[in-house]
């Protein structure tokens, strides 16, 4: 964690009033900074979105990286100032995978920033991905291929495990723990006459079908990273229908297919090169599908725009598609999912219940160490 413990700096607005910082203060029309939370922002299409907002906004923001590795979590910060050199980048030590981590990482978010307008809930991980060749061919002489080039659907399977609180680990480190993360910053996500929203990134590759209400950390079945995207899909739905009254927003974006760790992780054997060199056929697989963004920078268009839109403006049913043309130019367009609101509100009763219960073992087991 970085030693400073800084509380945003109020900011008159320079652009209305250029002359008096003096009178600004005066007539109250003080601005405060805007306080940004990224997980999973050391790589990929999380750090793409820190260099755009920094782009955009390098003076007025307050940036908070949480990652669970220092190490590479201080490499992101340097690179991020070396082209920002004046920007606010905090650093936060948080695993969304580990209970204990979020609780604390959380505390400290609290403790730091009085407020927090935006939190990019965009950590993710897809363990032990199993390409199945057979189904890649079948499906690419297929009517389904433009799907299959979009979503993954039907062609990629995954091995999951269990994390040292007893909890699934693809399920703890792309929803619960962000779950969780949530819940603890309520207090500095409520705040009176303003709003603050909430941006999970999800996939396309969420499908209804491997989802079960019954097997919410999807235990029994082989894609744990689809059910787990799908109930991110249904929690985003749940957190508006709770949440918007006390001014708090939630959306749910599709980056596209881009080339990051996670997806050079699924055919490990194919070298970084030989993806380079594939370069020009996905280029023109855009020509059927702009599901393929292919940059983190493309990625992360659609979390880039929804943070210039008024949260009140936006569908809780849509999800929030990063798009890029054959010609390169990049777009975000919604799009409905399909969720409803009884499985998203029982999918929510099921995450406070177990919320609780893991609250209740960690102060058992902190009693029983006393
Ligand atoms: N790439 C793609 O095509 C798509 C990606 N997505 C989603 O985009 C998001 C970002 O992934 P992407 O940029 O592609 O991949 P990266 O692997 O580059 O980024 C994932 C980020 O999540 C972090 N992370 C992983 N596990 C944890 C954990 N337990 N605690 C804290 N941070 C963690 C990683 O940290 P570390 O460096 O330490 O591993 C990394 O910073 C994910 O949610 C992914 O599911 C969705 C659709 C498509
Ligand atoms: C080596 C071959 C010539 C080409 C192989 C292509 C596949 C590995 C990709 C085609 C569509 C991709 C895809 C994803 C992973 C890699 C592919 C299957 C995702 C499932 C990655 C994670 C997501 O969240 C989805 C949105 C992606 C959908 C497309």
């Amino acid at each position: 964690m970085t030693p400073q413990r800084r509380k945003p700096v109020p900011e008159p607005d320079s652009q209305l009033f250029p002359q008096c910082r003096h009178c600004v203060s005066t007539l109250g029309l003080i601005k405060m900074r805007k306080v940004v939370l990224v997980t999973g922002a050391n790589s990929g299409i999380g750090l793409a979105l820190c260099q755009r907002l920094l782009s955009l906004h390098a003076e007025s923001l307050h940036l908070c990286l949480a990652c669970r590795n220092m190490q590479r979590a201080q490499a992101a910060r340097s690179d991020l100032l070396a082209s920002h050199p004046a920007a606010n980048v905090d650093l936060l030590q948080m695993d969304t995978s580990s209970i204990s981590s979020v609780l604390i990482a959380a505390k400290e978010v609290k403790a730091r920033y009085d407020h927090l307008d935006y939190l990019y809930l965009n950590a993710g991980i897809m363990p032990n991905p199993k390409f199945d060749v057979k189904a890649f061919f079948k499906g690419l002489f297929s009517s389904n291929v433009v799907t299959m080039f979009a979503t993954g659907e039907g062609i990629l399977t995954q091995t999951d495990g269990v994390t040292p609180d007893g909890l699934q680990q693809v399920f703890v480190t792309n929803l619960f723990g962000h779950f969780l993360l949530v819940r603890e910053l309520e207090p500095v996500l409520y705040h009176p006459n303003r709003t603050s929203q909430l941006v999970w990134t999800s996939s396309s590759n969420a499908y209804r079908s491997a989802f079960n209400l019954e097997d919410i950390q999807h235990q029994k079945g082989t894609q744990p990273y689809s059910s787990s995207k799908y109930a991110t899909d249904l929690l985003s739905l749940a957190l508006n229908q709770h949440y918007n009254k006390q001014g708090l927003y939630s959306s749910v974006i599709c980056p596209g297919f881009v080339m990051t760790n996670l997806t050079y992780g699924i055919l490990p054997s194919f070298p970084a090169f030989l993806w380079t060199l594939l370069m020009p056929v996905f280029w023109l697989i855009r020509a059927f599908t702009n599901t393929f963004t292919l940059t983190p920078y493309n990625g992360s268009e659609a979390l880039f725009w929804l943070f210039r839109q008024k949260p009140e403006s936006l569908d809780p049913f849509a999800k929030y598609h990063s798009l890029t043309s054959v010609l390169g130019n990049n777009y975000t367009q919604p799009q409905k999912m399909d969720i409803t609101l009884e499985t998203s509100e029982s999918l929510y009763m099921k995450l406070l219940q177990l919320e609780r219960k893991m609250r209740d073992k960690l102060s058992e087991n902190e009693n029983s160490t006393c």
